[in-house]
């Protein structure tokens, strides 16, 4: 999936990854993690996510990372803030009150850009990239996380032999490959959610789990 493939599907408005409303298990289990008000939060691959808008009204200063410009665009402007934009390169720096995207590519984000965060919150963003970017993307995210901080990640598990993605499937034991060695991990639930995606079992899925991991990195 290159930087293209995602631009074109923002500009297609081919965005059924959306969620209108705030993540379910963002809310129900984000006070697990016990990140702290004023603590700092980086959403990967963030789009034009309402869960950053549901984490500024937590008390974090919420910093996002996407790709299109026009997802940041649109992000400000539904949820009616008043953004600033400074071009600081490699990324398009907007913000507003405890906001900000930089748009630009993850794999350029280096902790020289927003300092290292207190917590990272990944949905449908690590099964958004292909196998061979994963590690990749994996070992950003340990850099950007403060010894001590937490992570909450969401993924899908499905045969990836009916569906080509995104999403992929990204199964547990690619999740424990990929942060065992710099985090200690906790599955806090799995479920069964083909019927909650029926555009994905329209593509030939007939099974669709989700979990959601706690991640807390070592020091
Ligand atoms: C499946 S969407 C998920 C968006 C968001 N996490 C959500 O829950 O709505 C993946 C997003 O990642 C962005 N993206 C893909 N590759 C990227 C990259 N290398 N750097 C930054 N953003 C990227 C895409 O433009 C897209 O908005």
């Amino acid at each position: 999936m290159n930087r293209e493939f995602w631009l074109q599907r923002w500009a297609q408005g081919e965005i059924g990854f959306h969620q209108p409303e705030v993540n379910f298990y963002l809310q129900r289990y984000w006070h697990v993690l016990g990140v702290p008000a004023g603590a700092s939060v980086l959403v990967t691959l963030c789009g034009k996510s309402r869960d950053m808008m549901w984490l500024r009204a937590q008390g974090h200063p919420v910093f996002g990372i996407e790709i299109s410009r026009y997802a940041a665009e649109q992000f400000f402007e539904e949820n009616a803030l008043q953004a600033h934009c400074e071009h600081r390169p490699p990324f398009l720096h907007y913000s507003a009150a405890g906001v900000s995207l930089l748009v630009g590519d993850i794999f350029d984000l280096q902790p020289s850009a927003i300092g290292v965060v207190d917590a990272v919150y990944d949905r449908a963003s690590l099964v958004a990239l292909p196998p061979a970017m994963r590690l990749c993307y994996a070992e950003r995210l340990t850099a950007l996380l403060r010894p001590g901080g937490s992570m909450l990640l969401i993924t899908f598990e499905y045969d990836q032999q009916q569906m080509p993605g995104p999403p992929f499937a990204v199964p547990e034991s690619e999740v424990n490959a990929l942060y065992r060695g710099a985090f200690q991990l906790e599955i806090l639930c799995t479920a069964d959610v083909l019927t909650l995606y029926p555009c994905l079992h329209a593509r030939g899925l007939t099974g669709l789990q989700e979990r959601v991991y706690r991640l807390v990195r070592r020091g």
